[in-house]
């Protein structure tokens, strides 16, 4: 699942933007049906996922970003690096403007945040189904008077005009990469997170120092038995080398077994239920340059 296979594209898109800018309708209108609200995850997460659009050639994940609407003041030092790293690590970001308003103080204090970040920042002109194209391009250009933006794109995110050219614009900017979210999933699972927290525990005790602690454990599925009262979950254990790949899986698959032994006691003790549980190991080269992202996907941490 996670592996990159050849041309799928995937990352993560942050929208910004001053409050009733359209960010919501936005991603309804984009995500639609095939929306996968990620309302329930873990409280300690820092940037929301709002929502992951998957088709069989990429897989767009639009993050909310805290703090970068609020004014200076309002924010302690340490929530702004956080807002401005994230900023830096996403592949795209997307600032939402209401065409019918002027450019203001917040967005430009939202530009000036974004100033010496090197990630494509595109202007999302919202709304032009109620501005005349004359006055679009004047407001327009007074974006670009503050800002150097990887594309301009009007669109009307509430009559879904040019919305299908925005997302084809912004695949191209998307770098190849896993589908990091199944394409089948509609709701995220409350206990996902911290059934991928007692694999990945067991796995750092069994393993002691070879394995940094940057793994990241994925759950892949989690899906009741057909006429019987078993789940059955499958997990990719997330390492960064072939070398820890061999250890994690140990002599003759060993380790692995005692991994999955010991967490599947956990796991059936949390759900109260028989569980079947399937775990695969899989290297990843460019895991730890994503580690932000997962820990907004509700992956723990530790030197952070
Ligand atoms: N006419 C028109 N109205 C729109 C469009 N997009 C959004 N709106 C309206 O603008 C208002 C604000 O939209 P939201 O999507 O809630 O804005 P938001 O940016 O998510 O707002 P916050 O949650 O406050 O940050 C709503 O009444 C929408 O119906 C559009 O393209 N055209």
């Amino acid at each position: 699942m996670l592996e990159v296979n050849k041309g799928y594209k995937s990352g993560f898109i942050s929208i910004i933007g001053r409050p009733n800018s359209g960010k919501s309708t936005f991603l309804n209108r984009v995500i639609g049906q095939k929306i996968a609200i990620m309302s329930d995850k873990p409280q300690t997460t820092r940037n929301k996922v709002q929502g992951v659009l998957t088709t069989d050639k990429q897989q767009m994940i639009f993050i909310d970003t805290p703090g970068i609407n609020e004014p200076r003041h309002k924010l302690g030092d340490f929530m702004l690096k956080v807002a401005k790293n994230t900023l830096r690590e996403v592949d795209a970001i997307l600032l939402m403007v209401d065409s019918t308003d002027r450019i203001g103080k917040q967005d430009r204090y939202i530009l000036e945040m974004l100033k010496g970040n090197e990630t494509p920042v595109f202007l999302v002109m919202n709304k032009i189904d109620l501005i005349h194209p004359d006055k679009l391009l004047s407001v327009i250009e007074s974006f670009r008077k503050e800002y150097d933006f990887a594309d301009v794109l009007p669109i009307s995110a509430l009559e879904g005009i040019n919305i299908e050219k925005l997302l084809e614009v912004l695949t191209g900017y998307l770098p190849e990469g896993p589908q990091y979210y199944p394409a089948d999933q509609v709701t995220d699972h409350p206990e996902r997170f911290i059934i991928s927290e007692l694999i990945r525990e067991k796995v750092l005790h069994l393993t002691h120092e070879e394995i940094p602690h940057s793994i990241a454990v994925v759950i892949e599925k989690i899906k009741r038995e057909e006429d019987s009262e078993m789940i059955r979950i499958n997990a990719t254990i997330m390492v960064e080398r072939d070398s820890q790949k061999g250890i994690v899986i140990g002599k003759k698959g060993a380790l692995l077994k005692e991994v999955g032994v010991r967490a599947r006691k956990d796991i059936e003790m949390l759900l109260g239920t028989k569980v079947f549980l399937e775990l695969w190991v899989k290297v990843q080269k460019d895991w730890r340059n994503k580690k932000i992202h997962l820990r907004d996907f509700g992956f723990r941490d530790d030197e952070y």
